[in-house]
């Protein structure tokens, strides 16, 4: 890095100290000294790492896509169909990567996508992940398949900026979706990401563990264990198994709710709801319609459907449609940052980050997590850079950087 742009890293006008852009340079002075980089910052190697410090299992879960991995294969294409234009000479500051949503100002448009059961990638879990993410201040998306309750981890997340996806019972169960959003509620959680695209009928799936590994928000739920000790006699401690899977079909009961039960969260939640698991223009526009504030394009990274279409080629055409209307997040297959570049030059406000975070826990717990991080916003920072863009508002982050390559 040149000494000007250091020189703007001190700059008081951007809200974090800049961490990213620095970190990688004090690796390189230390490595100068003889330190070894701790972790590398090649975003392709980190699966490679993450698989050699973990079990057969909990790998497979990660890495792992439904059926013959065709959405997935369509996630990673879809990025290479465009190349970002680079620019010369352009007196360009510093980029700004600040974006904002809901009208709240993020520091980086990237956010931690909900990912459920990480005690099996890392003894830390989702309290490490929500520390780094604190530490490197970007928003963390506690999944309802977590294996530390809504408490634990926003204690760990501290002032860190955290939002509560949830996995929706069905309305039988409309007492317990009230004390979860309530204590997501009472713990500082900001926005509600409704997930519409699970189904996890018949897959293997350490959810159903009879230990708390993906199931704590519920062994946690006053609600759930009250009615748990109705229907059995007995508290869930002394019955795990029997607890655990019926949680398990209480926040996957296998039958979806309808456009019209969003109305019963948003009588049960005061701040933004955005709906996750959106691919199409016709479902964006009934999300706008129903008074949501945002959505996220994703394909829930192919885990789902299989021989689905790409989430990044149905961006640029939901963004037409209703990026007037709600806020745009997307996600699923994002290993890089000039992925992160494309995502957004293709309309969305912010980027969810999934496995690469969870291969750096698996890697190294909270610091993996920091690291993959920070190696992203550097690589994207890069990259902007390299192209003469000022900011990652449309205005200057849009279409007009991308060609497409794929004639
Ligand atoms: C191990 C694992 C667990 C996940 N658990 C959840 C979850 O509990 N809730 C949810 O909405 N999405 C979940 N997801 C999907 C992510 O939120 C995100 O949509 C996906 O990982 C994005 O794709 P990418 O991994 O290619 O970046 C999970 C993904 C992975 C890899
Ligand atoms: O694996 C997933 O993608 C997911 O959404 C999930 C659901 C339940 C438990 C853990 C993860």
């Amino acid at each position: 890095m040149s000494s000007g742009q250091d020189s703007k890293l001190d700059s008081s006008s951007i809200a974090h100290p800049l961490a990213p852009f620095k970190y990688e340079n004090e690796v390189y002075q230390a490595g100068l000294k003889g330190e070894k980089p701790p972790i590398t910052f090649n975003c392709l190697e980190w699966e490679g790492l993450a698989k050699e410090q973990l079990s057969a299992d909990s790998y497979g879960y990660v890495w792992g896509s439904a059926g013959a991995r065709e959405t997935d294969d369509n996630n990673k294409k879809a990025f290479k169909k465009w190349g970002i234009v680079p620019s010369r000479l352009v007196k360009s500051d510093f980029p700004d990567l600040r974006t904002t949503l809901f009208g709240e100002t993020f520091d980086y448009p990237i956010a931690m996508a909900p990912v459920g059961v990480q005690r099996i990638f890392h003894p830390g879990g989702e309290t490490a992940s929500a520390k780094a993410a604190e530490q490197e201040h970007v928003p963390y998306i506690l999944s309802t398949a977590s294996a530390a309750s809504i408490e634990d981890v926003a204690k760990a997340n501290g002032n860190g900026s955290r939002w509560y996806q949830l996995y929706w019972p069905l309305n039988e169960n409309n007492d317990i979706t009230v004390s979860l959003l309530s204590r997501a509620k009472a713990a500082g959680y900001k926005v509600l990401v409704v997930t519409l695209d699970t189904d996890l009928n018949n897959a293997y799936n350490p959810f159903i563990r009879p230990d708390d590994i993906g199931v704590a928000l519920g062994f946690s739920d006053p609600v759930y264990r009250r009615k748990f000790e109705e229907k059995h006699g007995k508290p869930i401690e002394e019955d795990m198994g029997t607890a655990a899977t019926e949680w398990a079909h209480t926040v996957f009961p296998g039958v979806s709710h309808g456009w019209e039960d969003i109305k019963f969260l948003q009588e049960h939640w005061d701040g933004p709801i955005v709906l996750k698991g959106i691919q199409t223009v016709a479902d964006a526009k009934r999300a706008a319609e129903c008074g949501v504030q945002g959505i996220v394009v994703s394909n829930h990274g192919g885990r789902q459907q299989d021989g689905g279409i790409a989430s990044l080629d149905v961006l640029p055409e939901i963004a037409d449609a209703v990026g007037h209307d709600l806020e745009i997040i997307f996600d699923s297959g994002v290993r890089c940052g000039a992925d992160i570049a494309k995502a957004l030059a293709l309309g969305a406000k912010m980027v969810l980050i999934g496995r690469p975070y969870i291969y750096g826990l698996a890697i190294q717990g909270e610091h993996g997590v920091r690291h993959v991080l920070k190696s992203l916003l550097g690589d994207f920072n890069l990259t902007l850079h390299l192209s003469g863009i000022s900011s990652v508002s449309a205005k200057h982050l849009n279409r007009s950087v991308l060609r497409r390559i794929d004639n």
